[in-house]
């Protein structure tokens, strides 16, 4: 028996972000191809290196990208649509970052994450987040006529090039099956799948191409195998994998599966014509027992035992235990982490200022790799070869468990406390409306934003200097104070009715939050990446989590002061920081959502307290949290939705809370919405063209709702009609006195050029429809 230790991913952002930068700079044209290119062979064969170093035995190839290892797929096979042709050859970067970010260099970014990019000549594809995690991929377009052609060489390239560097590494593709599965179709008649016959030949020739080079394994990553299949979709595995093994005798092929269980696609998985098949063993421990009965006897199987979705030490005394025996069953065994690592941060040596206690629960990308070394030796030559790790891990572990730390005993009587009295509000809706309308004497087709106005250099670089210590606490909130002034009185200047205070003194949305909590940790370089060079800074919640003292009520109570308009009070909700924080694995996320639900009803109340007569909680997470079966959607909605009204209903019936979704498919999930009872909903809704309204209006949706008229995610400027257009169509779906007039999503991302003229032009809207509709 021997056991080997492989990786499926390693983040390519790099250890300080140098990714990030290169590419920025690129884009900004303060550098060129040569130079981008550079950083980015530079990057990879540090990866390799390091991997190597760390002990890993066989490293990936061909998991770097430039943007999106989806789009890079799409390159490959020639997916490439019309109208990015003129731009440039298939293979070329300005074809790749105009499918990525649109075509008109100099325009600003796109806006929180579901955007086409730019609207401009050549807009962007479209983005969505991959499978349950904050991470997002650009969409692939395939249509009737597509043909597919070898475009790209990456992934060839990049295996030719590890092994100039003395790397003998597995190549790491997107399978065919699941790239299809995540394409849409530009026509909107022709199913995606029913392309693999043509595709085929494409991956054919690649792996042809990467056995000349010497390759013997290939990685084929086919995450769809966890999710629920249609009988098409089940069937087009085994065409594909018998048509490549077929093709290409003597390449093995590993399967990678991960973020879930095969569940009901097992014995699709074991029937596949391949050498190896990865599983997600942190994801679907239980699912360990069936794989190794089901596996054929000459089949590697690759267990994902080390978590590559959060951040902790592994219990490598209960993995051993749990793989010790299917280990002597086999003759070969791969552990790797779950998933790609693309997902965790690379390094926790980077963290200066985390509590040492907290730090030793931790492990990042590279310290993760270090387990699997542990492990793959305490299986290949006993425990006792590396008893001092074991025991390491093992004290942290423990100490970990009993950590004082971790535990907070008011926390804990508070959640046996909780009655279904603070999951709802006293009131119905119906006579809330009525108390909240005599109170803020709102015209009807009321005005107003999300919450984020732009993030501008000027306060990202105050910030950096405040954390640096070069600008002073007072210098730094008068810079923020000015900053939120000059936007509140902009806002009663064109006459918005609802105001917002801007949100310039947050970094994040969600971190923000978290470096206010109890229980939370927050790195200096714990940077993942979201999309392209964007990266976030999940915070981390190893505790009980509790609000020390009041997060938002001094700024709120500041921006109130300066305007007699309602301002309103803005806060994360409860399943948005869950989602978009690495969280305790120790407990169920839904106990974790419900602590933070009654930390942000303590913010609630406070702000009630301090004045605030409406107050917005965004949920901006809720949908993407749906589990990827959908056997388990109700169970997650109904703690999730709790956790919201929990956040939501300390307050009086005439304090009007607000939620914002920045999403536009609500069909699946319109009962929830209902259920969580928010007095007023903004959602996303200008590309669309109000469409996705139709699921409220189907539903008859009773309390008010805001649908967005002007997209954010693009610095075009709507025009006033145009406003007033999309406006009329929202009122052929729903009454006109429930509706709100409102941007799609905060604006933190466009630039004040940009979003000056769009509000007038919105509240100029609001005006004129005011003066036919109602
Ligand atoms: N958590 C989260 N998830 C989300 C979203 C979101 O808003 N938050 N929106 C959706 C899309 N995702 C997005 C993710 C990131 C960004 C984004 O703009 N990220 C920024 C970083 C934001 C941030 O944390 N900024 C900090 C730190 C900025 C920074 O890089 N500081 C430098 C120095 C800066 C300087 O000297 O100018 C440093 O620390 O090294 C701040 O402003 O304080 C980036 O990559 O550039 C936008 C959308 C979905 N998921
Ligand atoms: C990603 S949703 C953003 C909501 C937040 N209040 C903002 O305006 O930025
Ligand atoms: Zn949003």
């Amino acid at each position: 028996m021997s056991v080997i230790t492989t990786n499926l991913g390693f983040p390519r952002i790099g250890p300080r972000r140098e990714l990030k930068t290169a590419l920025e700079a690129y884009w900004a044209g303060k550098s060129d191809a040569p130079a981008l290119l550079d950083t980015a062979r530079v990057l990879r064969a540090a990866t390799w290196d390091r991997q190597k170093a760390l002990g890993l035995d066989i490293v990936p190839s061909g998991d770097f990208s430039l943007y999106d290892q989806v789009l890079d797929t799409s390159i490959m096979v020639g997916a490439i649509p019309a109208i990015y042709r003129p731009l440039g050859a298939a293979g070329s970067l300005d074809v790749y970052f105009a499918m990525a970010r649109g075509h008109q260099p100099g325009a600003s970014e796109e806006g929180c994450g579901h955007g086409h990019g730019r609207s401009t000549d050549v807009p962007a594809q479209e983005m969505t987040k991959w499978f349950d995690t904050n991470y997002h991929y650009m969409v692939p377009e395939v249509g009737a006529t597509q043909h597919f052609i070898l475009s790209s060489t990456k992934v060839i390239d990049e295996y030719r090039e590890a092994k100039a560097l003395g790397h003998e590494s597995r190549p790491v593709l997107l399978g065919p099956v699941s790239w299809l599965l995540l394409a849409k179709s530009t026509d909107g008649r022709t199913r995606p799948l029913s392309l693999l016959p043509a595709l085929l030949p494409v991956y054919i020739e690649v792996l042809r191409r990467l056995q000349a080079a010497g390759a013997e394994w290939v990685q084929i990553d086919e995450p769809a195998l966890v999710l629920d299949l249609d009988a098409e979709a089940k069937a087009a595995f085994g065409t594909a994998y018998a048509s490549l093994a077929q093709e290409i005798p003597g390449l093995r092929i590993l399967i990678a599966t991960y973020f879930g269980a095969l569940g009901d696609n097992l014995d699709i998985a074991m029937g596949l014509p391949v050498a190896g098949l990865h599983v997600d063993l942190v994801r679907a421990p239980e699912q360990l027992d069936d794989v190794a009965a089901k596996a054929p006897a000459d089949m590697l199987l690759s267990l994902g035992v080390v978590d590559g979705r959060n951040i902790w030490k592994s219990d490598l005394t209960a993995i051993l235990d749990r793989i010790e025996p299917i280990a002597r069953s086999r003759r070969v065994l791969a552990i790797a982490p779950s998933c790609s690592l693309l997902h965790t941060p690379i390094d926790l040596a980077l963290e200066t200022r985390l509590d040492p206690q907290v730090k030793n629960w931790m492990a990042f990308a590279v310290q993760k790799i270090e387990e699997l070394s542990v492990l793959a030796k305490a299986l290949n030559q006993g425990r006792s070869s590396v008893a001092a790790a074991l025991a390491d891990n093992a004290r942290a572990v423990a100490g970990r468990r009993a950590s004082p730390l971790v535990h907070d005993p008011r926390v804990r009587s508070r959640m046996e406390a909780l009655t279904a009295n603070w999951t709802r509000r006293v009131t119905p809706f119906a006579e809330r409306i009525v108390q909240q309308r005599a109170l803020l004497g709102l015209p009807p087709l009321p005005t107003t934003t999300i919450g984020s106005f732009p993030q501008t250099a000027e306060v990202r670089k105050a910030r950096a200097a405040h954390g640096k210590g070069e600008l002073d606490d007072a210098s730094y909130t008068r810079f923020l104070r000015e900053e939120t002034e000059r936007a509140v009185r902009w806002q009663e200047e064109i006459g918005i009715d609802v105001l917002v205070h801007g949100e310039f003194e947050r970094n994040d949305m969600v971190q923000y939050f978290g470096e206010q909590l109890a229980g939370f940790a927050f790195t200096r370089a714990g940077w993942v990446q979201s999309y392209g060079s964007r990266c976030v800074r999940p915070p981390i919640i190893y505790g009980d989590v509790s609000r020390p003292r009041p997060m938002t009520v001094e700024w709120w109570a500041y921006a109130q002061s300066l305007t007699d308009r309602p301002m309103k009070g803005m806060l994360t909700g409860p399943v948005t920081i869950l989602q978009w924080s690495f969280v305790r694995d120790d407990q169920p996320r839904s106990d974790t959502c419900r602590q933070i639900a009654l930390a942000i009803r303590d913010e609630v109340v406070d702000l009630e307290r301090a004045g605030a007569r409406i107050i917005q909680i965004d949920e901006a997470a809720l949908r993407e949290g749906l589990p990827l079966r959908r056997a388990d959607w109700q169970a997650y909605l109904d703690w999730a939705v709790e956790a919201f009204r929990i956040s939501a209903s300390g307050v009086q019936p005439q304090t009007q809370i607000h939620t914002h979704m920045c999403y536009s498919e609500f069909n699946d999930i319109i009962v929830a919405i209902g259920a969580m009872d928010a007095d007023v909903i903004s959602i996303e809704t200008a590309r669309s063209k109000m469409e996705l309204l139709d699921a409220f209006a189907d539903y008859r949706y009773p309390n008010e709702i805001g649908p967005g008229v002007y997209d954010i995610h693009s610095p075009r400027v709507p025009a006033r009609e145009e406003m007033v257009d999309l406006l009329i169509k929202a009122g052929e779906r729903l009454s006109t006195g429930q509706l709100w007039v409102n941007p799609d999503c905060g604006l933190k991302t466009r630039k004040w050029e940009d979003v000056k003229p769009a509000l007038v032009h919105m509240v100029e809207a609001a005006k004129s429809a005011r003066a036919f509709l109602i």
